[in-house]
Order: C-alpha cells, then structure tokens, then sequence
C-alpha cells in the first residue's frame, strides 16, 4: 500500500469573482501541478473527507459523519453533474471497518454531494469518475460539531484500513481555511430559513440562483469594513498549516470550537476534512508533508492553501 494526500481549499467562486489575473495564474499552476502528481501517482482508490454546505445533508437527519456506497452531485455552481465512481462493496467494508473501530459512521446507498467534495475531486483528477472514489462526508458547517478530537479517530480508523489494502490510496481533504461565507445557522434563523435548512433539498432553480447570487455578491465585499462576516486569518491559517507539517497532530485534541470560529470564521471547521485525511495518513506512521501554496482571497472568500503529503 501507498499513500499520498492533498488537501485543499474549495471555493465555488472561483471562475466567477475576480480576484486578479496574476492570482488567477497562481491558482491555476498550482492546481495544474497537483493535478499532474495525481495522474503520475495513479491511485487505485481515491478517499475524500469532504463537507456538505446543506445541498446533500439536513437537520431532519444530520450525521456527524457519513460514508457513501453510490453519491450523485447535485451540480451547484459550476461543479460536473452526474453520479462518482464508488467501489460500492469496498465503501461498504471500510464503513464495517470504521464501526468495529468504535467510531460511530452513518451510512448512505444514495447521497449527493455538493462543491465540498466535487470541486476538488474535478480539480484533482479531472472528472468525477476518472478513479474509484470513497466520499466519507464530516458535518463542518451544520452545528453542533462532533469534537476534534473525534476526527482524528475517525481519519484514524479509515487510515488503518486502507492500509489493508494492497492498493495505491490517494487521500483527499477538502475546505477551509479560515472563512465564513454566508451560510445561514438554524439558530435563531427566520422560519423560512429554518425550513430550508431541515428540510431544503432538492430545492427550486430559482432558490439555488438566488443563493449563489448571495454568495456571490457576499465575495465582493467579503473583508471590507461594511461586511459583518467574520475576515480571513492569515496567522491562524499559517499556524494551522505548520502544525500539519511538522506532524503535531496530537495538539489538534485540544481545538476548540467556539474559539476558531471567532477567529478564523464559521466555515473554517472544513479543515476538520484536513484533520481526518492527515489522520489518516498518520495512521500508517510518519509521514513528509509542504505547504504547496497559501494566498489569502476574499473574492472568494478562502483563506486558499494547498498542502501535500506522503509517507516517510
Ligand atoms: O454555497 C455555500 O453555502 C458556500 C459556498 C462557499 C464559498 C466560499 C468558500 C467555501 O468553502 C464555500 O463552500
Ligand atoms: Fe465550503
């Protein structure tokens, strides 16, 4: 078995706000560059850690984590439509192997998943079927939150069973870093709003324009003084990266939920899927990771990074 990962941000505003050419360049090289690593690398299994931005998953039912067997995009923003390539049976023996690890993973026969996973998965490879793909999904932005603490075991556990595996294993982790678009909280929201969020799928064209409209409009302001979303964190992004690098993942225990919030933003907690996936590629002993990239972008309100790893 070979293990290789790469996590990254996902921000479906890129190709649609602006944030510069030079940056626009930047971004693309760098993701030209992983892009061709993969295809050299050639995985036989790819495992994503992924969030949902409540297009697949809703508060009538709400898993802190969920393994798929079969998965459909739902297409939002400029993400492929169609189904994932999903080794069903394969999905099926890493959610029994994860559940006789005491880690406590729900189970989909027919999920969809938004950006938070497809994104990347098309940056990465391409497609969403150019590789057999595991999505394992981590509620990041739909709280309350499981504890960190309870992200390493479950990256834990799946790192222990592809290593049973006698295949080539890229892992994914997609989101963060420090960021908050607007994305509403079930918390004192408006009964409409509450509605969507326990129940909103499936929801109309029109209810989807409107929405990215608003995460549109939210990338043009995003960081200027009349915005009241929390702003990037450059310095808690770099220290996040540095401890993922220099292999203190033992510290990530100690994250606090509230306190990353209101200091990196809301949606930071995608890293959670940084978390599982350098977990999970722990698991199999130590390993050399590189900060491949790392750009603030309010227009598309990212604290961007991309981090790359691989066994030792
Ligand atoms: O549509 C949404 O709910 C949020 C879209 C979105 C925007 C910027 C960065 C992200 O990570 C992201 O997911
Ligand atoms: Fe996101």
């Amino acid at each position: 078995m070979t293990l290789k990962l790469k996590c990254l941000s996902h921000t479906p505003l890129r190709g649609l706000n602006d944030p510069g050419a030079e940056v626009v360049a930047e971004v693309d090289a760098v993701l030209a560059r992983s892009r061709a690593e993969v295809e050299a690398f050639d995985p036989e299994l790819i495992v994503i850690f992924a969030p949902d931005h409540y297009n697949g998953l809703f508060y009538d039912l709400m898993p802190p984590f969920v393994i798929a067997t079969a998965a459909e995009s739902v297409a939002d923003y400029r993400t492929l439509p169609g189904p994932l390539s999903i080794p069903r049976d394969l999905a099926l023996e890493m959610a029994r192997f994860i559940l006789d690890s005491d880690v406590d993973i729900a189970l989909s026969h027919r999920l969809q998943v938004d950006h938070g996973c497809t994104q990347t998965l098309e940056e990465m490879t391409g497609s969403l079927t150019r590789y057999p793909v595991i999505p394992i999904i981590i509620n990041s932005v739909a709280p309350p939150f499981a504890p960190y603490r309870r992200i390493r075991k479950l990256g834990e556990a799946v790192g222990r069973f592809v290593a049973t595996l006698n295949k080539r294993v890229l892992i994914l982790g997609t989101g963060g870093l420090s960021h908050e678009p607007p994305v509403p909280l079930l918390s004192g929201a408006p009964e409409e709003i509450a509605e969507f969020l326990i129940a909103g799928r499936n929801p109309t064209p029109e209810a989807r324009a409107a929405r990215q409209a608003r995460t549109i409009a939210a990338g043009q302001v995003y960081g200027s003084a009349d915005c009241p979303l929390t702003p990037l964190n450059v310095d808690w992004d770099l220290a996040f990266i540095d401890l993922l690098v220099q292999g203190r993942l033992d510290e990530i225990d100690d994250f606090r939920i509230e306190e990353i919030s209101r200091a990196a933003g809301r949606s930071t907690h995608e890293i959670r899927t940084w978390v599982a996936a350098f977990a999970a590629l722990a698991a199999g002993g130590a390993y050399r990771a590189r900060q491949d990239y790392y750009r603030a972008i309010n227009q598309w309100i990212a604290g961007y990074g991309v981090v790359s790893a691989e066994q030792r």
